[in-house]
């Protein structure tokens, strides 16, 4: 679905990482760690066509991200969700309204009884009509969550989806993650917290990849 091959990123003339090979599974669970800094984010971006490699290859559903026309882009945006690190919401929009956002950019109508079970889902349902800055930290992860779910995209990129939450939050976060990779979704989850790794272990077959030292490697067992 996702496949990196001999990848290298550089902002500028300084290289993040270089020879870096990364095959994302239809139905596969991974995590991305490593130190801040190290790229995360900007690996992320690689998977979803925000950025393009600086060396080798990207191909996102067998295409090369080099060479996307606007209508693959536009598919692509639809079969990958994204959770980003900072939520991004629009404020003056409803929290309902932030969720059926990627619907309302793509020209499609929001079924409103998707919209109510897709609140559900994620516990939001008292808060649909709220603006984002009324929210929680857990609630604004759960809803842009639920933003990043709305097109039913078959690939779940999630960045630091359980920064600022305590670990009851965190907890509910990573069952809804799970529940998705259940359905059969492909999960990559970039996080530090390495006691929802854990945690998620017990739940779910995951692989463990950590970026260090401009390389992504499997991470050791023990974790
Ligand atoms: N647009 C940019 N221009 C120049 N440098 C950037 C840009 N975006 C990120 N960087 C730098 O690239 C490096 C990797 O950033 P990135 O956000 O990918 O790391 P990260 O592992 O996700 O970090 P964190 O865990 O702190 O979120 C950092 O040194 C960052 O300052």
């Amino acid at each position: 679905m996702i496949e990196l091959d001999n990848v290298a990123y550089s902002y500028g003339g300084a290289e993040l990482f270089s020879a870096l090979n990364l095959q994302l599974a239809p139905g596969s669970f991974h995590f991305l760690t490593g130190p801040s800094g190290a790229g995360k984010t900007t690996l992320l971006k690689l998977c979803y066509g925000e950025l393009i490699a600086t060396g080798g290859q990207v191909r996102l559903f067998g295409q090369d991200s080099r060479s996307l026309d606007r209508d693959s882009v536009a598919d692509t945006r639809r079969r990958i969700g994204v959770v980003h690190q900072d939520c991004q919401f629009l404020d003056h929009l409803s929290v309902a309204e932030n969720i059926a956002l990627p619907l309302t950019v793509a020209g499609q109508t929001t079924q409103a009884a998707d919209l109510v079970d897709l609140l559900g889902w994620v516990g939001l349902t008292r808060q649909a009509d709220q603006l984002p800055p009324q929210l929680s930290g857990g609630e604004r992860q759960r809803a842009a969550l639920a933003r990043a779910v709305i097109m039913s995209p078959e690939v779940i990129l999630a960045d630091e989806p359980t920064g600022n939450v305590d670990w009851e939050m965190s907890q509910r976060l990573l069952a809804l993650l799970v529940e998705l990779n259940k359905m059969g979704k492909t999960v990559l989850i970039a996080t530090h917290d390495i006691s929802l790794i854990r945690a998620a272990k017990a739940q779910v077959s995951a692989r463990v990849l950590r970026l260090k030292d401009r390389r992504l490697q499997l991470a050791g067992a023990d974790l």
